[in-house]
């Protein structure tokens, strides 16, 4: 059955904006001991200027590996993806990264963990603390700025992950399940505070979950993957006005539709 909301998802259609993202023809194969092993298979998606794409799929079905292929850390086996209108061939500060566990350096505190990547592109220091003090604030750590990682909460942890992120001012976000890791009630939290922090600071983002609530609160369209090898099985535009309610109707309504569809293509 195809939903209200699946409607004018042809790539290109979304009023016309710019193309950030282009993944042409993606397939990714890896190979184990001599034996190949295909994880995508001819993948292509458009994302738009400030479009929040969530990528959901049933576990291990590749969607890390196809965030990864954006991000550069993978090389696609056939196909090519360009950011910007630039091609990716490796990682690059026009990509921010949010991992489920975010790598800080433990022996920089906050403010030297989110000026980390502006030091190393020679933003003078002035901008730099400028830039890394105001991502502080806006994710909420106003007053942590000394603090070592050691010290951190997990949720805090990811906030500061989005924090370093935003201050290498990339042109994509690409954030990968960053609060699979946290209990329930920080997860809420941290999804409210991220939806308020891209409301400010717009991004086209792509985001990696297998949890269909977390989705439908973040998304302006859902990719919904195919069981692995994956590829993309139907597309949701999400027209829920922000902020989401996890109880509207509308949004119990799609979240059945979706994990119906997700469960048929396991
Ligand atoms: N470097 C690698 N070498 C070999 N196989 C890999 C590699 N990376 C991922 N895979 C395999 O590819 C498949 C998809 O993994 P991937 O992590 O992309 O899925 P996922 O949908 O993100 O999983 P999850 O929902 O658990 O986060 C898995 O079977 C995994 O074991």
């Amino acid at each position: 059955m195809l939903l209200e909301h699946q409607r004018d998802l042809t790539p290109g259609d979304s009023n016309s904006k710019q193309v950030i993202i282009r993944c042409d023809n993606i397939s990714k194969e890896f190979n184990t001991n001599g034996k190949s092993f295909q994880v995508i298979q001819n993948i292509d998606l458009e994302v738009v200027e400030n479009e929040f794409v969530v990528l959901f799929g049933p576990g291990q079905c590749g969607k890390t590996t196809l965030l990864n292929v954006i991000a550069g850390l993978e090389q696609p086996t056939t196909g090519t993806v360009e950011v910007n209108g630039k091609r990716v061939e490796e990682p690059g500060a026009d990509r921010g990264v949010v991992y489920q566990t975010t790598a800080l350096f433990p022996w920089l505190t906050v403010l030297g963990n989110v000026e980390f990547g502006p030091s190393v592109r020679g933003i003078n220091k002035k901008e730099r603390r400028e830039r890394a003090k105001y991502f502080i604030n806006l994710v909420g750590l106003k007053g942590f700025e000394n603090h070592y990682p050691v010290k951190l909460s997990g949720g805090m942890k990811q906030r500061v992950g989005i924090a370093r992120a935003y201050c290498n001012d990339p042109v994509v976000m690409l954030m990968d399940e960053p609060f699979g890791h946290l209990d329930a009630q920080t997860r809420y939290m941290m999804e409210d505070e991220l939806e308020k922090i891209w409301q400010r600071e717009r991004r086209t983002v792509v985001f990696v979950t297998n949890n269909i609530e977390e989705a439908l609160f973040l998304a302006d369209r859902i990719v919904l993957l195919n069981n692995c090898p994956t590829s993309i099985k139907t597309e949701y535009r999400i027209n829920l006005p922000r902020p989401r309610s996890y109880v509207d109707p509308e949004f119990l309504r799609l979240r059945q539709a979706i994990t119906e569809a997700m469960d048929k293509s396991l």
